[in-house]
């Protein structure tokens, strides 16, 4: 039987921006992916969680966001469990309730390089392919030695998007609501029209 081929991206979406939502319509469309789910995390375990938002209204901002693609889908996974949710742990929990999915992991470029180092990475490559894009300064031909020092160590599935450099991130976008600027294009304008109405970030 052919299994069904879902992307996952996962994010601490804080909030979730123009560059989340390209990486997960390139993937879509490069690997003929059935849908792609948009997973936000709920305790994030590399990042401080002082400036981040409840669970529940960063979902509410992602689910906002993707409404009008009928590919892409919210994802409480994560969210639902108790702790700190790793990606293996997820992965692993995913591939034992549906036996008829495959999963694509979608990250930007700080991930792949930060990867080898996240809890049980093997298990990681085993039960996914990875889709990393280019972000920063980091070129295609870094990109490419990564994804072969990965492959090799792992015996992973690697592959590089073809999204373009779009050189932006949540920490920009929390900046500048703080400051009173305008944040549209930076996010969708339901989104933009959500942090304004709730003065978020400020
Ligand atoms: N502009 C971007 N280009 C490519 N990948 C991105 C971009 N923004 C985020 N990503 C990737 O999306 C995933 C989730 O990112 P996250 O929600 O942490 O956004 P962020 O912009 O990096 O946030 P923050 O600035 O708060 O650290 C990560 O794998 C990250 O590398
Ligand atoms: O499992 C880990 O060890 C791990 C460490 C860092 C990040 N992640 C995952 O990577 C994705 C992007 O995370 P972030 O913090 O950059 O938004 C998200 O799905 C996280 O759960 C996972």
């Amino acid at each position: 039987m052919k299994k069904k081929k879902i992307g996952i991206m996962g994010g601490t979406f804080n909030p979730i921006h123009i560059g989340h939502l390209i990486l997960g319509q390139t993937a879509l469309e490069q690997f003929q992916l059935d849908k792609v789910l948009f997973m936000p995390t709920k305790n994030p375990p590399h990042k401080s969680c002082n400036h981040i938002l409840d669970d529940a209204v960063r979902a509410e901002m992602v689910g906002i966001a993707i409404k009008d693609n009928p590919n892409f889908e919210l994802s409480t996974f994560e969210m639902d469990r108790e702790g700190i949710t790793y990606t293996a742990d997820t992965l692993f929990q995913l591939t034992k309730q549906n036996p008829d999915e495959e999963y694509y992991f979608i990250v930007g470029a700080d991930s792949l390089f930060y990867i080898d180092r996240w809890k049980d990475p093997g298990t990681i490559f085993k039960l996914s392919k990875l889709l990393a894009a280019v972000r920063g300064q980091k070129s295609n031909k870094e990109m490419l030695q990564k994804i072969a020092e990965l492959n090799e160590t792992f015996h992973a599935s690697v592959d590089l998007l073809n999204s373009p450099n779009i050189d932006i991130s949540s920490t920009e976008i929390r900046e500048r609501a703080k400051n009173g600027m305008d944040i549209q294009y930076y996010v969708t304008p339901n989104v933009a029209k959500y942090i304004q109405k709730n003065n978020l970030y400020r």
